[in-house]
Protein backbone atom coordinates (compact mmCIF):
# COMPACT_ATOMS: atom_id res chain seq x y z
CA UNK A 1 0.00 0.00 0.00
CA UNK A 2 1.96 3.25 -0.87
CA UNK A 3 2.43 6.06 1.07
CA UNK A 4 3.48 9.97 0.44
CA UNK A 5 6.21 11.37 2.48
CA UNK A 6 5.44 15.33 2.72
CA UNK A 7 7.76 17.78 4.01
CA UNK A 8 6.10 21.37 4.93
CA UNK A 9 7.31 24.53 4.19
CA UNK A 10 7.76 25.31 0.83
CA UNK A 11 5.69 28.09 -1.08
CA UNK A 12 4.43 26.31 -4.32
CA UNK A 13 5.85 28.67 -7.34
CA UNK A 14 5.01 28.02 -10.70
CA UNK A 15 2.03 26.51 -13.01
CA UNK A 16 0.45 23.19 -12.48
CA UNK A 17 -1.70 21.77 -15.73
CA UNK A 18 -5.20 20.51 -14.87
CA UNK A 19 -6.08 17.32 -16.39
CA UNK A 20 -9.98 16.11 -17.27
CA UNK A 21 -12.84 15.76 -14.65
CA UNK A 22 -12.80 12.47 -13.42
CA UNK A 23 -16.66 12.72 -12.58
CA UNK A 24 -17.83 14.02 -16.25
CA UNK A 25 -15.72 11.29 -17.59
CA UNK A 26 -16.75 8.71 -15.72
CA UNK A 27 -20.85 8.70 -17.00
CA UNK A 28 -19.33 9.86 -20.60
CA UNK A 29 -17.50 6.66 -21.07
CA UNK A 30 -20.53 5.07 -19.23
CA UNK A 31 -22.67 6.68 -21.92
CA UNK A 32 -20.65 4.93 -24.94
CA UNK A 33 -22.91 1.69 -23.95
CA UNK A 34 -26.00 3.42 -25.61
CA UNK A 35 -24.33 3.05 -29.03
CA UNK A 36 -23.07 0.33 -31.58
CA UNK A 37 -21.07 2.56 -32.52
CA UNK A 38 -16.70 3.73 -32.01
CA UNK A 39 -16.91 6.52 -29.01
CA UNK A 40 -13.82 8.62 -28.94
CA UNK A 41 -13.26 10.73 -25.61
CA UNK A 42 -10.76 13.50 -25.03
CA UNK A 43 -8.86 14.56 -21.87
CA UNK A 44 -9.65 11.62 -19.96
CA UNK A 45 -7.46 11.79 -16.90
CA UNK A 46 -5.12 8.47 -15.70
CA UNK A 47 -6.99 8.09 -12.62
CA UNK A 48 -7.62 4.35 -10.96
CA UNK A 49 -11.68 5.01 -11.19
CA UNK A 50 -11.24 5.53 -15.36
CA UNK A 51 -8.82 2.00 -14.87
CA UNK A 52 -12.23 0.50 -12.84
CA UNK A 53 -14.83 1.88 -15.69
CA UNK A 54 -12.73 0.43 -18.04
CA UNK A 55 -12.78 -3.04 -16.61
CA UNK A 56 -16.34 -2.91 -15.84
CA UNK A 57 -16.71 -1.82 -19.45
CA UNK A 58 -14.29 -4.50 -20.75
CA UNK A 59 -16.20 -7.11 -18.33
CA UNK A 60 -19.80 -6.65 -20.08
CA UNK A 61 -18.13 -7.19 -23.69
CA UNK A 62 -16.86 -4.05 -24.88
CA UNK A 63 -13.70 -3.08 -26.27
CA UNK A 64 -11.75 0.14 -24.47
CA UNK A 65 -8.27 1.14 -25.44
CA UNK A 66 -7.04 3.60 -22.44
CA UNK A 67 -4.52 5.87 -24.28
CA UNK A 68 -5.68 5.45 -27.76
CA UNK A 69 -3.43 6.35 -30.60
CA UNK A 70 -0.67 6.45 -28.24
CA UNK A 71 -2.52 9.79 -26.90
CA UNK A 72 -2.43 9.24 -23.62
CA UNK A 73 -5.39 10.90 -22.49
CA UNK A 74 -7.42 10.00 -25.30
CA UNK A 75 -10.31 6.84 -25.14
CA UNK A 76 -11.47 4.90 -27.63
CA UNK A 77 -14.67 2.77 -26.70
CA UNK A 78 -16.76 0.37 -28.95
CA UNK A 79 -20.11 -1.54 -27.20
CA UNK A 80 -20.43 -3.52 -30.11
CA UNK A 81 -22.10 -6.34 -28.58
CA UNK A 82 -22.73 -6.15 -25.24
CA UNK A 83 -23.02 -9.72 -24.40
CA UNK A 84 -22.98 -9.31 -20.40
CA UNK A 85 -24.86 -6.81 -19.43
CA UNK A 86 -23.88 -7.09 -15.57
CA UNK A 87 -21.79 -4.88 -13.53
CA UNK A 88 -20.36 -7.46 -10.88
CA UNK A 89 -20.11 -6.98 -7.36
CA UNK A 90 -15.80 -6.67 -7.51
CA UNK A 91 -15.77 -4.41 -9.80
CA UNK A 92 -18.97 -2.22 -8.50
CA UNK A 93 -17.72 -2.37 -4.66
CA UNK A 94 -14.48 -0.32 -5.84
CA UNK A 95 -16.35 2.41 -7.43
CA UNK A 96 -19.58 4.06 -6.47
CA UNK A 97 -19.95 5.30 -10.01
CA UNK A 98 -20.75 2.15 -11.65
CA UNK A 99 -24.35 2.55 -10.83
CA UNK A 100 -23.98 4.64 -13.83
CA UNK A 101 -24.49 1.81 -16.07
CA UNK A 102 -27.83 1.17 -15.00
CA UNK A 103 -29.99 3.86 -17.39
CA UNK A 104 -27.73 2.62 -20.38
CA UNK A 105 -27.61 -0.99 -20.09
CA UNK A 106 -31.59 -1.09 -19.82
CA UNK A 107 -32.34 1.43 -22.31
CA UNK A 108 -29.69 -0.66 -25.04
CA UNK A 109 -30.21 -3.98 -24.14
CA UNK A 110 -33.47 -4.47 -22.46
CA UNK A 111 -31.98 -5.59 -19.04
CA UNK A 112 -29.00 -4.78 -16.82
CA UNK A 113 -27.96 -6.46 -13.62
CA UNK A 114 -26.20 -4.21 -11.53
CA UNK A 115 -24.58 -5.10 -7.85
CA UNK A 116 -26.31 -2.90 -5.63
CA UNK A 117 -23.71 -0.41 -4.34
CA UNK A 118 -22.96 -0.63 -0.54
CA UNK A 119 -22.10 2.38 2.26
CA UNK A 120 -19.05 4.13 2.05
CA UNK A 121 -16.75 5.95 3.92
CA UNK A 122 -18.39 9.41 3.06
CA UNK A 123 -21.73 8.16 4.30
CA UNK A 124 -25.04 6.16 2.72
CA UNK A 125 -24.99 6.18 -0.93
CA UNK A 126 -28.48 5.03 -1.74
CA UNK A 127 -29.63 4.74 -5.56
CA UNK A 128 -33.29 4.77 -4.70
CA UNK A 129 -33.94 8.22 -6.74
CA UNK A 130 -32.48 6.40 -10.11
CA UNK A 131 -34.40 2.97 -9.48
CA UNK A 132 -38.08 5.22 -9.13
CA UNK A 133 -37.05 7.31 -11.81
CA UNK A 134 -36.31 4.08 -14.25
CA UNK A 135 -39.99 2.39 -12.79
CA UNK A 136 -41.64 5.55 -13.96
CA UNK A 137 -40.38 4.69 -17.37
CA UNK A 138 -41.17 1.39 -17.22
CA UNK A 139 -38.60 -0.68 -16.28
CA UNK A 140 -39.29 -3.66 -14.08
CA UNK A 141 -37.00 -4.09 -10.81
CA UNK A 142 -36.28 -7.22 -8.99
CA UNK A 143 -33.24 -8.02 -6.38
CA UNK A 144 -31.30 -11.35 -6.17
CA UNK A 145 -28.39 -12.11 -4.83
CA UNK A 146 -27.35 -8.35 -4.10
CA UNK A 147 -28.09 -7.27 -7.05
CA UNK A 148 -30.58 -5.43 -8.97
CA UNK A 149 -32.09 -6.49 -12.24
CA UNK A 150 -33.85 -3.94 -14.44
CA UNK A 151 -35.61 -4.97 -17.68
CA UNK A 152 -37.71 -2.95 -19.84
CA UNK A 153 -38.57 -4.07 -23.60
CA UNK A 154 -38.60 -0.38 -24.34
CA UNK A 155 -38.21 2.49 -21.46
CA UNK A 156 -41.20 4.91 -21.71
CA UNK A 157 -40.91 8.82 -21.97
CA UNK A 158 -41.94 10.21 -18.10
CA UNK A 159 -42.27 12.92 -16.03
CA UNK A 160 -39.79 12.75 -13.15
CA UNK A 161 -39.43 14.99 -10.14
CA UNK A 162 -36.31 14.30 -8.38
CA UNK A 163 -36.61 14.16 -4.48
CA UNK A 164 -33.61 15.19 -3.78
CA UNK A 165 -31.06 16.74 -6.35
CA UNK A 166 -28.94 13.79 -7.52
CA UNK A 167 -25.68 14.14 -9.94
CA UNK A 168 -25.46 10.32 -11.70
CA UNK A 169 -28.93 10.58 -10.66
CA UNK A 170 -29.78 12.57 -13.15
CA UNK A 171 -26.83 11.85 -15.43
CA UNK A 172 -28.25 8.26 -15.37
CA UNK A 173 -31.52 8.78 -16.34
CA UNK A 174 -30.84 11.31 -18.40
CA UNK A 175 -29.27 8.14 -20.28
CA UNK A 176 -31.67 6.33 -19.58
CA UNK A 177 -34.78 8.55 -21.96
CA UNK A 178 -32.11 9.41 -24.48
CA UNK A 179 -33.65 6.16 -26.11
CA UNK A 180 -36.99 6.29 -24.56
CA UNK A 181 -40.51 6.08 -26.39
CA UNK A 182 -41.56 9.89 -26.25
CA UNK A 183 -40.78 13.02 -24.19
CA UNK A 184 -39.35 12.51 -21.19
CA UNK A 185 -39.28 15.64 -18.86
CA UNK A 186 -37.10 16.04 -15.54
CA UNK A 187 -37.35 18.12 -12.64
CA UNK A 188 -35.68 19.71 -9.85
CA UNK A 189 -32.01 18.43 -11.66
CA UNK A 190 -28.64 18.78 -10.82
CA UNK A 191 -27.36 21.42 -12.39
CA UNK A 192 -23.64 20.30 -11.95
CA UNK A 193 -21.02 21.07 -14.93
CA UNK A 194 -20.83 17.37 -15.60
CA UNK A 195 -24.47 16.86 -16.08
CA UNK A 196 -24.28 19.71 -18.62
CA UNK A 197 -20.59 17.81 -19.97
CA UNK A 198 -22.78 14.45 -20.37
CA UNK A 199 -25.65 16.18 -21.96
CA UNK A 200 -23.12 17.91 -24.41
CA UNK A 201 -21.60 14.22 -25.67
CA UNK A 202 -24.91 12.69 -25.97
CA UNK A 203 -26.25 15.44 -27.96
CA UNK A 204 -22.99 14.70 -30.15
CA UNK A 205 -24.29 11.03 -30.76
CA UNK A 206 -27.78 12.40 -31.80
CA UNK A 207 -29.71 12.47 -28.74
CA UNK A 208 -32.54 15.66 -28.24
CA UNK A 209 -31.98 17.43 -25.14
CA UNK A 210 -33.03 20.95 -23.71
CA UNK A 211 -32.25 22.56 -20.49
CA UNK A 212 -29.02 20.70 -19.28
CA UNK A 213 -27.15 22.61 -16.89
CA UNK A 214 -30.87 24.24 -15.32
CA UNK A 215 -32.96 22.30 -13.04
CA UNK A 216 -35.54 21.09 -15.90
CA UNK A 217 -34.19 18.79 -18.70
CA UNK A 218 -36.53 18.03 -21.22
CA UNK A 219 -35.43 14.84 -23.41
CA UNK A 220 -37.26 13.76 -26.96
CA UNK A 221 -36.40 10.06 -27.49
CA UNK A 222 -34.76 8.89 -30.79
CA UNK A 223 -34.42 5.20 -31.61
CA UNK A 224 -30.79 5.28 -32.02
CA UNK A 225 -27.71 7.01 -31.62
CA UNK A 226 -24.62 7.23 -33.27
CA UNK A 227 -20.51 7.53 -32.41
CA UNK A 228 -18.76 10.76 -31.72
CA UNK A 229 -16.17 12.38 -30.32
CA UNK A 230 -16.10 14.10 -27.12
CA UNK A 231 -13.67 16.37 -25.13
CA UNK A 232 -13.87 15.96 -21.39
CA UNK A 233 -14.39 19.71 -19.47
CA UNK A 234 -11.46 20.10 -17.25
CA UNK A 235 -11.51 18.60 -13.30
CA UNK A 236 -12.88 21.65 -11.22
CA UNK A 237 -12.16 19.82 -7.99
CA UNK A 238 -8.61 19.24 -8.98
CA UNK A 239 -8.34 23.28 -9.87
CA UNK A 240 -9.82 23.90 -6.40
CA UNK A 241 -7.52 21.44 -4.61
CA UNK A 242 -4.33 23.36 -6.14
CA UNK A 243 -5.89 26.57 -5.86
CA UNK A 244 -5.90 25.81 -2.07
CA UNK A 245 -2.17 24.42 -2.26
CA UNK A 246 -0.93 27.70 -3.68
CA UNK A 247 -2.81 29.76 -0.73
CA UNK A 248 -1.99 27.70 2.19
CA UNK A 249 1.65 27.71 1.48
CA UNK A 250 1.82 31.85 0.47
CA UNK A 251 2.66 30.49 -2.95
CA UNK A 252 2.31 31.99 -6.38
CA UNK A 253 0.69 29.42 -8.25
CA UNK A 254 -0.86 29.74 -11.99
CA UNK A 255 -3.48 26.79 -11.82
CA UNK A 256 -4.19 26.94 -15.71
CA UNK A 257 -6.05 24.46 -18.43
CA UNK A 258 -9.00 25.00 -16.10
CA UNK A 259 -12.41 26.62 -16.26
CA UNK A 260 -13.07 29.57 -14.06
CA UNK A 261 -16.61 29.90 -14.41
CA UNK A 262 -17.06 26.63 -12.62
CA UNK A 263 -15.31 27.54 -9.64
CA UNK A 264 -17.54 30.38 -8.69
CA UNK A 265 -18.38 29.67 -5.09
CA UNK A 266 -15.01 28.64 -4.15
CA UNK A 267 -13.19 31.64 -5.90
CA UNK A 268 -15.60 33.89 -4.01
CA UNK A 269 -14.72 32.37 -0.95
CA UNK A 270 -10.82 32.77 -1.28
CA UNK A 271 -11.37 35.96 -1.85
CA UNK A 272 -13.12 36.49 0.80
CA UNK A 273 -10.43 34.79 3.14
CA UNK A 274 -8.20 37.40 1.59
CA UNK A 275 -6.68 35.02 -0.94
CA UNK A 276 -5.57 37.14 -3.96
CA UNK A 277 -7.29 35.66 -7.53
CA UNK A 278 -6.14 36.49 -10.94
CA UNK A 279 -9.07 35.03 -13.01
CA UNK A 280 -7.82 34.15 -16.65
CA UNK A 281 -9.80 32.83 -19.44
CA UNK A 282 -8.66 29.09 -18.50
CA UNK A 283 -6.24 29.98 -15.58
CA UNK A 284 -6.45 31.14 -12.35
CA UNK A 285 -3.38 32.67 -10.79
CA UNK A 286 -3.22 32.41 -7.00
CA UNK A 287 -1.26 34.58 -4.73
CA UNK A 288 -0.39 34.90 -0.98
CA UNK A 289 -2.27 38.30 -0.11
CA UNK A 290 0.81 39.40 1.92
CA UNK A 291 -0.28 39.11 5.84
CA UNK A 292 -2.73 36.82 7.43
CA UNK A 293 -5.89 34.99 5.74
CA UNK A 294 -9.13 35.74 7.47
CA UNK A 295 -11.67 32.96 8.60
CA UNK A 296 -14.90 32.52 6.15
CA UNK A 297 -17.51 29.97 6.74
CA UNK A 298 -19.06 27.37 4.33
CA UNK A 299 -21.96 25.88 3.77
CA UNK A 300 -21.75 22.83 1.29
CA UNK A 301 -24.72 22.60 -1.30
CA UNK A 302 -25.25 21.64 -4.55
CA UNK A 303 -23.72 23.46 -8.05
CA UNK A 304 -23.67 26.35 -8.13
CA UNK A 305 -23.09 26.35 -5.01
CA UNK A 306 -19.81 25.12 -2.52
CA UNK A 307 -19.18 21.77 -3.56
CA UNK A 308 -19.23 19.00 -0.84
CA UNK A 309 -16.29 17.48 -2.94
CA UNK A 310 -13.66 21.13 -1.71
CA UNK A 311 -14.94 20.46 1.71
CA UNK A 312 -12.06 19.09 3.01
CA UNK A 313 -9.47 20.80 1.48
CA UNK A 314 -11.22 24.28 2.49
CA UNK A 315 -10.73 22.73 5.89
CA UNK A 316 -7.27 22.39 5.72
CA UNK A 317 -6.94 26.35 4.38
CA UNK A 318 -9.30 27.01 8.13
CA UNK A 319 -6.67 25.92 10.12
CA UNK A 320 -4.50 28.65 8.89
CA UNK A 321 -6.80 31.12 8.97
CA UNK A 322 -6.94 33.86 11.51
CA UNK A 323 -10.51 33.68 13.93
CA UNK A 324 -12.97 30.76 13.68
CA UNK A 325 -14.56 29.23 10.66
CA UNK A 326 -17.79 27.08 10.66
CA UNK A 327 -17.95 24.44 8.42
CA UNK A 328 -21.45 22.77 7.16
CA UNK A 329 -21.53 19.52 5.10
CA UNK A 330 -25.10 19.04 4.09
CA UNK A 331 -24.44 17.02 1.22
CA UNK A 332 -23.34 13.72 3.03
CA UNK A 333 -24.22 12.24 6.25
CA UNK A 334 -21.00 11.46 7.10
CA UNK A 335 -17.61 13.60 5.36
CA UNK A 336 -16.06 14.72 8.31
CA UNK A 337 -13.54 11.89 8.74
CA UNK A 338 -10.43 14.05 8.08
CA UNK A 339 -11.16 16.32 11.11
CA UNK A 340 -9.70 13.47 13.39
CA UNK A 341 -6.66 13.29 11.70
CA UNK A 342 -6.31 17.01 10.84
CA UNK A 343 -6.58 17.24 15.05
CA UNK A 344 -4.04 14.98 14.94
CA UNK A 345 -1.62 16.90 13.42
CA UNK A 346 -2.46 20.50 15.62
CA UNK A 347 -6.06 21.72 14.10
CA UNK A 348 -8.39 22.89 16.56
CA UNK A 349 -11.61 21.94 15.14
CA UNK A 350 -14.80 20.56 17.20
CA UNK A 351 -18.05 18.58 14.87
CA UNK A 352 -21.79 19.28 16.37
CA UNK A 353 -23.61 17.14 14.12
CA UNK A 354 -23.50 18.40 10.31
CA UNK A 355 -21.14 21.49 11.39
CA UNK A 356 -17.31 21.85 11.95
CA UNK A 357 -15.80 24.75 14.11
CA UNK A 358 -12.17 25.56 13.26
CA UNK A 359 -10.25 27.85 15.36
CA UNK A 360 -7.38 29.02 13.45
CA UNK A 361 -4.47 29.79 13.06
CA UNK A 362 -2.68 26.28 14.77
CA UNK A 363 0.84 25.53 13.70
CA UNK A 364 0.54 22.03 12.39
CA UNK A 365 2.64 19.49 13.43
CA UNK A 366 3.92 16.47 11.19
CA UNK A 367 2.09 12.85 12.15
CA UNK A 368 1.46 9.74 10.58
CA UNK A 369 -1.86 10.04 9.36
CA UNK A 370 -4.70 7.51 7.43
CA UNK A 371 -6.32 8.68 4.82
CA UNK A 372 -10.38 7.94 4.45
CA UNK A 373 -11.64 8.97 1.51
CA UNK A 374 -10.36 10.80 -2.01
CA UNK A 375 -10.80 14.38 -1.07
CA UNK A 376 -10.05 13.43 2.94
CA UNK A 377 -6.80 12.32 1.25
CA UNK A 378 -6.15 15.54 -0.41
CA UNK A 379 -7.15 17.73 2.75
CA UNK A 380 -4.36 16.02 4.42
CA UNK A 381 -1.47 16.47 1.76
CA UNK A 382 -2.82 20.50 2.13
CA UNK A 383 -2.14 20.62 5.76
CA UNK A 384 1.23 18.36 5.33
CA UNK A 385 2.24 20.96 2.69
CA UNK A 386 2.84 23.27 5.86
CA UNK A 387 3.18 21.06 8.73
CA UNK A 388 6.74 21.64 10.69
CA UNK A 389 8.34 18.22 9.74
CA UNK A 390 7.91 15.12 7.90
CA UNK A 391 4.04 14.07 7.29
CA UNK A 392 3.79 10.57 6.36
CA UNK A 393 0.48 9.56 5.16
CA UNK A 394 -0.91 5.99 4.55
CA UNK A 395 -3.56 4.54 1.99
CA UNK A 396 -2.67 7.25 -0.75
CA UNK A 397 -5.07 4.66 -2.43
CA UNK A 398 -8.24 6.72 -2.10
CA UNK A 399 -6.35 9.64 -3.64
CA UNK A 400 -5.25 7.64 -6.65
CA UNK A 401 -9.00 7.09 -7.47
CA UNK A 402 -9.72 10.84 -8.54
CA UNK A 403 -5.86 13.10 -8.92
CA UNK A 404 -3.52 12.30 -11.43
CA UNK A 405 -0.39 12.15 -10.88
CA UNK A 406 -0.74 14.36 -8.07
CA UNK A 407 2.15 14.39 -5.93
CA UNK A 408 4.50 14.65 -9.74
CA UNK A 409 2.50 17.96 -10.34
CA UNK A 410 3.01 19.02 -6.62
CA UNK A 411 6.47 18.43 -6.84
CA UNK A 412 6.54 20.29 -10.30
CA UNK A 413 6.07 23.50 -8.36
CA UNK A 414 8.53 22.85 -5.52
CA UNK A 415 6.67 20.93 -2.70
CA UNK A 416 8.73 18.15 -1.12
CA UNK A 417 6.26 15.29 -1.70
CA UNK A 418 6.94 11.66 -2.84
CA UNK A 419 5.72 8.42 -2.57
CA UNK A 420 6.88 5.05 -1.08
CA UNK A 421 5.72 1.46 -1.46
CA UNK A 422 4.96 -0.26 1.69
CA UNK A 423 7.37 0.24 4.31
CA UNK A 424 7.61 -3.78 4.87
CA UNK A 425 7.99 -4.35 1.12
CA UNK A 426 4.30 -4.85 -0.29
CA UNK A 427 3.40 -2.82 -2.96
C1 LIG B 1 -19.04 10.10 -9.62
C2 LIG B 1 -19.62 11.38 -9.16
O1 LIG B 1 -20.04 12.20 -9.96
N1 LIG B 1 -19.61 11.60 -7.85
C3 LIG B 1 -20.11 12.86 -7.33
C4 LIG B 1 -21.62 12.76 -7.22
O2 LIG B 1 -21.90 11.65 -6.38
P1 LIG B 1 -23.41 11.10 -6.33
O3 LIG B 1 -24.05 11.33 -7.65
O4 LIG B 1 -23.33 9.72 -5.81
O5 LIG B 1 -24.06 12.05 -5.28
P2 LIG B 1 -25.58 12.50 -5.31
O6 LIG B 1 -25.69 13.85 -5.93
O7 LIG B 1 -26.39 11.41 -5.91
O8 LIG B 1 -25.91 12.59 -3.76
C5 LIG B 1 -26.48 13.72 -3.17
C6 LIG B 1 -27.33 13.32 -2.00
O9 LIG B 1 -28.47 12.62 -2.48
C7 LIG B 1 -28.62 11.38 -1.82
N2 LIG B 1 -29.21 10.41 -2.77
C8 LIG B 1 -28.63 10.22 -3.99
C9 LIG B 1 -29.15 9.32 -4.90
C10 LIG B 1 -30.31 8.59 -4.52
O10 LIG B 1 -30.82 7.77 -5.29
N3 LIG B 1 -30.85 8.80 -3.30
C11 LIG B 1 -30.33 9.70 -2.40
O11 LIG B 1 -30.85 9.87 -1.30
C12 LIG B 1 -27.19 11.02 -1.39
O12 LIG B 1 -27.20 10.11 -0.32
C13 LIG B 1 -26.64 12.38 -1.02
O13 LIG B 1 -27.04 12.71 0.28
O14 LIG B 1 -22.12 13.97 -6.64
C14 LIG B 1 -21.65 14.22 -5.32
C15 LIG B 1 -22.34 15.47 -4.83
O15 LIG B 1 -21.93 16.56 -5.54
C16 LIG B 1 -20.14 14.34 -5.32
O16 LIG B 1 -19.70 14.44 -4.00
C17 LIG B 1 -19.49 13.12 -5.97
O17 LIG B 1 -18.11 13.37 -6.18
C1 LIG C 1 -16.99 11.41 -3.67
C2 LIG C 1 -16.35 11.43 -4.84
O1 LIG C 1 -16.42 10.47 -5.78
P1 LIG C 1 -17.40 9.20 -5.82
O2 LIG C 1 -18.78 9.71 -5.98
O3 LIG C 1 -16.94 8.45 -7.02
O4 LIG C 1 -17.20 8.45 -4.52
C3 LIG C 1 -15.48 12.56 -5.22
O5 LIG C 1 -15.12 12.65 -6.42
O6 LIG C 1 -15.13 13.37 -4.35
Amino acid sequence: MDKFVVRGGNPLLGTIKISGAKNSALPCMAAAILTEDEVILENIPQVRDIETERKLLASMGAEVELGYGRAQHRTRIKCGILSDPVAKYEIVKTMRASSLVLGPLIARTGMARVAMPGGCAIGGRPIDLHIKGLESMGATITYDHGYLEARADRLKGAHIVFDKITVTGTEDLLMAAVLADGETLFENCAREPEVTDLAAMLVAMGAKIEGAGTSTIRVQGVTSLHGARHRINPDRIEAGTFLIAGAITGGDLNVDSCEPSHLGALIAKLEECGVRLDVGKDCVRVRSGGGDLKAANISTEEYPGFPTDMQAQYMALATQTEGTSTISENIFENRFMHVGELSRMGANITVQGRTATVRGKSPLQSAAVMCSDLRASASLVLAALVADGETILDRVYHLDRGYERFEEKLRGVGAQIRRMGDVFGKK
